[in-house]
């Protein structure tokens, strides 16, 4: 469900090609296996959409009118807001990347006073695509930060997509000489029919943060359902199933002991039309103060995400 001026740009592209979108580059890949969309802005994941196309977006897509000039086309597996915030803010949507560090857990953050931005400067940076390895049954995309965000960590990103399944990677190395205590999130904002139907199963048992609670601690009983915003923390390793009603999509996260299970219900965003709110859920990939990652030098560490549908 992305913003219907970027599905044209993606639907008018044969192949591969970078193309200007919300003041961006853009790169697009619309081949024989689907289509994907990368911001080179932040290394994000704006779109995936395997061919065949799913059951939900066969022939004409449908348009939700948000009530802004430019409105949502459903398909595809992942949310973009139709009202970005201008370059270098960040897009809402897709798949951000968080680095290095979630929140405000900014641990790794080398100001003196640990004030860095929210979720980190990945997400805002420019980041370069290095490499793009195409075969016949999908493609997998390289990306580097040019710049250096951190002096002793280093980031890249590989994104894989083919009929089946969207796979990211963010692959953080220690090139310095001190341990960095590091935590970092796939910040998947998930397309859906409607927020407040979705059940999120895989889960029961599992001890959560609340956020929305002061980060008081329980235990998750029975499968959630969200009926309202929703703001917590799973210590979790386990692989999670969305339900929106209309299609049941896998998540599974690698090297990844936080499920963070995000929707602001009515406290919307400024970037973001409060209908339009209800059409996603995050599910993210996350390493948080649950699970820091310690940096060692020399050491690599992978976070990682795969999504697929499934009908079990
Ligand atoms: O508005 P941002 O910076 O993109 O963050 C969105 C949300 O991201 C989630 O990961 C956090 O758990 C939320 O607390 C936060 O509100």
């Amino acid at each position: 469900m992305i913003p219907a001026s970027l599905k044209a740009l993606i639907d008018a592209t044969e192949g591969q090609r970078i193309v200007s979108w919300a003041g961006r580059e853009i790169w697009v890949a619309n081949e024989i296996w689907g289509q994907l969309a990368i911001s080179l802005q932040g290394a994000q994941v704006l779109h995936y959409l395997p061919a065949p196309e799913d059951a939900r977006a066969t022939g004409e897509p449908a348009t939700i009118n948000s009530g802004v000039d430019d409105p949502l086309v459903a398909g595809g597996w992942l949310w973009v807001t139709p009202t970005p915030q201008e370059a270098p803010g960040a897009i809402r949507g897709g798949i951000p990347l968080c680095w290095p560090w979630f929140a405000s857990e900014n641990t790794a953050d080398e100001s003196p006073d640990r004030s860095g931005p929210m979720h980190g400067p990945a997400r805002k940076a420019n980041w370069q695509l290095d490499a793009v390895d195409e075969h016949e049954e999908g493609i997998e995309v390289h990306l580097s930060l040019p710049e250096r965000l951190h002096s002793q960590l280093h980031p890249r990103a590989v994104v894989q997509a083919n009929a089946q399944r969207l796979h990211v990677e963010l692959i953080t190395e220690h090139v310095g000489d001190t341990p960095i205590k590091m935590t970092a999130a796939l910040h998947s904002y998930l397309a859906v029919d409607d927020v407040f139907a979705c059940r999120v199963e895989g889960l029961i048992g599992a001890r959560y943060l609340d956020k929305l609670k002061d980060f008081a601690e329980s235990e998750q009983q029975g499968e959630l359902g969200v009926r309202s915003g929703v703001d917590r923390i799973y210590h979790s390793n386990a692989e999670v199933t969305l339900d929106d009603g209309q299609r049941r999509m896998r998540v599974a996260r690698q090297n990844s002991d936080s499920v963070v299970v995000w929707n602001p219900g009515d406290n919307v965003h400024p970037d973001t039309p409060p209908l339009t709110a209800r059409r996603f859920l995050c599910i993210e990939s996350a390493n948080t103060r649950l699970d820091p990652v310690w940096m060692v030098p020399g050491a690599q560490h992978m976070l990682g995400t795969t999504l697929s549908l499934t009908n079990d």
